[in-house]
This record gives C-alpha cells, sequence and structure tokens, in this order.
C-alpha cells in the first residue's frame, strides 16, 4: 500500500505542468488495437492506469515502448485473448476492450472492469450498444462474453439513456469498422470523446459530430495509424491545481491548459472570488483573497465534472462565510471524503447526499483514507493547507490519475513524500 505524507502549511508558488488526459490516455490505449500499424501517443502522463493498461496489452502480445511522455504501441502481432480478471479489476476503463476487442476481432471477453468505489456504476448503455449492433452479450462468471454475428457488426441508430461517456466511446470503438452507419443519440459531449475521434479519423474512421449530442459513423474496413497522436491535457488535473493554488498558493501559473475546457469550473472558482489571468495555454492563479461561498451542483459536459466536486470542496472550507452546497447529480454517493475532512478539523457534513460546507479557520494534520482517485485529491489538498502532518493512506488512488504528482508538488515548494508500506 502506498501512503502520502504531507508537511502542510507551507505556502506553494511557482509552475505545474499539466499531463495527459487521463480518461483520454485510458480510451486510446485500448483503441489502439483496431490499428493494423503501429501507434504512437504522444503526452501521456505518467499514472498507474497506463501501466495496468500496457499490462493488459502485453497479455494480447501488444508490444508497447513507454520513453518520457511518448507511448509507441505495436498491434501488430496480437492475439485475441480472454481478459477475464487481474488488471481489468485495477481501473474503470478496461471496459474499453469491450468495445475494441469487439471492432477489431469480434469478440470480446472481458472481466467486470473495476475503478473507483463512488456508487453503482452499471454499464447497461454499453451492453445495449453492442446488442444494437447485432452482437450477442451475455454473462457468464463475472466476465462479458459479446460475440458479433458471423456476418459482423452493422450500423445501427442508438439513443443513450442518459451521456454516458464511457458507453458513447465503447460503441465508437465498436461501430467504427461496423457494416454501414451507426448514429448516437444523446452522446457524451466530454472533450475526451473528440480526442477519441480525432484519433481514429486520423487512421480512416469516419467519425461526425463528436462533441455534440448526435455522433455519425460511417463504418470502414479498416483502420491504419499512419501520424503520431498528442493527447489533450488533463482539464481535471489542472481543475485540481486551480483549487490548490487559491486554497496554498502565492502566486501559481499552471501551464498546457486548454481554457474552454475548464470553463464552467473557472466560473465557479472565479464566483468565488478567485482572481485568474489566462493565457494562450496557461493560467496563473493570484494569492485568494476573502472568497465568498458558492452552490456546485455537477452535471455532464459542459457543466461542472462530477470529478472535480472533491478537489474544490477544501477551497469552499477557505471562505469567510455562509453555507456552501454541492449536489453531485452523476455520482451522488461520491461523499466518501466528506469523514476524511471532518478528522482534519473541517466544517462539512452530509445531509441526503448533499454536501454542506462551513467557513473553517484551520485544518489540522491526520491520518485520513483516499478512498478514490478524486477523494485523494481533495485530500490532498487539504494536507497541503493543514498545519503539521497529514498521512493519506490508499495513495496509490491518487496515483491512477495524478501525473508525477510528488514532483510536481515538491517543485512548487511542498513538503511532500509518497512511501510503500506493508
Ligand atoms: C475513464 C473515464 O472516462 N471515466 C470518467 C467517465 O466514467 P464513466 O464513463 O464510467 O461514466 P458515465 O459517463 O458512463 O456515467 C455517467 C452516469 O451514467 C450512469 N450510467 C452510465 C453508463 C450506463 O451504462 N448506465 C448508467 O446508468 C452512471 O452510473 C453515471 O451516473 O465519466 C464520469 C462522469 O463524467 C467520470 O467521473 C469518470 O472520470
Ligand atoms: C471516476 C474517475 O475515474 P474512473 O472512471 O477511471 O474510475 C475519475 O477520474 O474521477
Amino acid at each position: 500500500m502506498k501512503q502520502m505524507i504531507i508537511h502542510g502549511g507551507k505556502p506553494l508558488k511557482g509552475d505545474v505542468w499539466i499531463g495527459g488526459a487521463k480518461n483520454s490516455t485510458v480510451t486510446l490505449i485500448p483503441a489502439s488495437i483496431l490499428s493494423r500499424t503501429p501507434v504512437t501517443l504522444e503526452g501521456v502522463p505518467r499514472i498507474a492506469d497506463v501501466d495496468n493498461l500496457m499490462d493488459l496489452l502485453s497479455e494480447m502480445d501488444v508490444e508497447c515502448d513507454f520513453q518520457d511522455t511518448t507511448l509507441r504501441i505495436d498491434p501488430t502481432r496480437i492475439e485475441r485473448r480472454p481478459l477475464p480478471a487481474g488488471k481489468i479489476k485495477s481501473l474503470r476503463a478496461s471496459y474499453y476492450f469491450m468495445g475494441a476487442l469487439l471492432g477489431r476481432f469480434g469478440k470480446a471477453v472481458v472481466g467486470f472492469p473495476g475503478g473507483d468505489d463512488i456508487g453503482p456504476r452499471p454499464i447497461d448503455q454499453h451492453i445495449k450498444g453492442f446488442e444494437a449492433l447485432g452482437a450477442q452479450v451475455d454473462n457468464e462468471n463475472d466476465q462479458i462474453i459479446i460475440t458479433a454475428p458471423k456476418e459482423g457488426l452493422h450500423g445501427a441508430r442508438i439513443h443513450l439513456a442518459m451521456p454516458s461517456v464511457g458507453a458513447t466511446n465503447n460503441i465508437i470503438l465498436a461501430s467504427v469498422t461496423a457494416k454501414g452507419q451507426t448514429i448516437i443519440e444523446n452522446a457524451a459531449k466530454e472533450p475526451e470523446i473528440i480526442d477519441l475521434a480525432t484519433f481514429l479519423n486520423n487512421m480512416g474512421a469516419v467519425i461526425r459530430g463528436a462533441g455534440t449530442e448526435t455522433i455519425r459513423i460511417e463504418g470502414v474496413d479498416q483502420l491504419r495509424a499512419q501520424v503520431p497522436h498528442t493527447i489533450i491535457p488533463d482539464r481535471i488535473e489542472a481543475g485540481t491545481y486551480i483549487s490548490l493554488a487559491a486554497c496554498i498558493g502565492n502566486g501559481i501559473r499552471i501551464h498546457n491548459i486548454i481554457e474552454e475546457h475548464l470553463d464552467s469550473y473557472l466560473a465557479k472558482v472565479e464566483e468565488m472570488g478567485v482572481v485568474t489571468e489566462v493565457d494562450e495555454d496557461s493560467i496563473y492563479v493570484y494569492p485568494a483573497g476573502d472568497l465568498k461561498m458558492v452552490q456546485v451542483k455537477t452535471d455532464p459536459y459542459p457543466g461542472f465534472a462530477t470529478d472535480l466536486q472533491q478537489p474544490i470542496t477544501p477551497l469552499l472550507l477557505t471562505a469567510k462565510k455562509g453555507e456552501g452546497v454541492i449536489i453531485d447529480t452523476i455520482y451522488p454517493k461520491r461523499i466518501g471524503h466528506i469523514a476524511q475532512l471532518q478528522k482534519m478539523g473541517g466544517a462539512i457534513r452530509v445531509e441526503n447526499n448533499i454536501i454542506l460546507i462551513h467557513p473553517t479557520k484551520a485544518l489540522h494534520g491526520a491520518h485520513v483514507s483516499a478512498g478514490e482517485i478524486r477523494a485523494g485529491a481533495c485530500l490532498m489538498i487539504a494536507g497541503l493547507m493543514a498545519d503539521g502532518e497529514t498521512i493519506i493512506s490508499n495513495a496509490g488512488n491518487i496515483l491512477r490519475g495524478y501525473d508525477r504528482v510528488e514532483d510536481k508538488l515538491r517543485q512548487l515548494g511542498a513538503d511532500v513524500e509518497i512511501r510503500d508500506v506493508k
């Protein structure tokens, strides 16, 4: 198990560079097996999810070479093998092997995915999509077995019950090589979906409308990667550092951002009174003055991201008066961090899945646990603000999605260390 040890209360200052988006990367790696030629991904973050996906690829004889931030994936000698358990359980995005294997081989045998403990995460819309394309989906011994008909998958019109990121991407992966046209209605509009479409279109796919609620895919015979693909910056990592900078920063510039991807987040941070200055691809966060409480409601993109509700929570604790409210409409049970913040002296509680926040003069160090990635990010910021020592157990959850986090925090002046413990 990993622990993050923080000696807090030190003002942080300087520059930080955001890595490639976790939620793009974890889609693009499984998507790479659709290519008949080697794939090059650039701007790949150093995160545990990438290591686990590379292990899954190696189980299918797909070679990977990861140097600096460039990941080369050679799927030319791929063998279709079942992916029943093990690493599949270590991350959510392993479900993208369902769509990618189905698209490449017409058959996928994949264990139920793991991922964060943030309440129920059904995959009924993914399965509905595969079935609409003509596949048979069976569920045996905690595995999903998806089989295309003999004549291959066919295009279909699929209306999603909710704009699911995973279902939208999985249907794209399965349908790019299906016969005919697929239309996804009520599709998710996240920037990471546009990134997947760009990646696949550059390999010869025909996908239009990514980033809107209707995506049209014309099936093609084969995909062949020709050019390297640079992954978009991680808007959730950026939002986390913006919150950290406003909580405890003495002037921090955050590089490699796309401002438009942060619109609803920046609007909320600015509503609180945080002063920022945005350049072409960076944002400077001034030391914060007196901040106002706000209400936050998470929504699908372009709304306020559920993955940023925990990272913004410590900032609300710094407001001088009033009551802050956070409602997570995507994952109402994403509240595991509250009890941990209470241990650190946070004036925060939950009533009927609504998070209520009151001004907190000071946090103090404590032994807390990161139940999931963004809870970990929230506790990391709280630990940097707190007086004394904070020990965050299960810090491996932070490393799932925060690129070289120990180095980045140290470069800003933080006293932080990640240790392996028994
Ligand atoms: C790897 C990745 O990209 N993960 C992101 C992705 O997760 P993920 O793709 O799993 O999330 P979805 O967009 O699918 O989920 C959105 C909502 O739809 C529900 N739902 C989803 C699918 C389905 O078949 N049935 C169903 O009921 C979910 O329970 C949830 O309430 O989007 C989430 C919501 O922005 C983010 O928190 C995750 O960081
Ligand atoms: C919930 C998240 O990730 P995943 O879907 O990979 O579990 C997240 O990144 O906040």
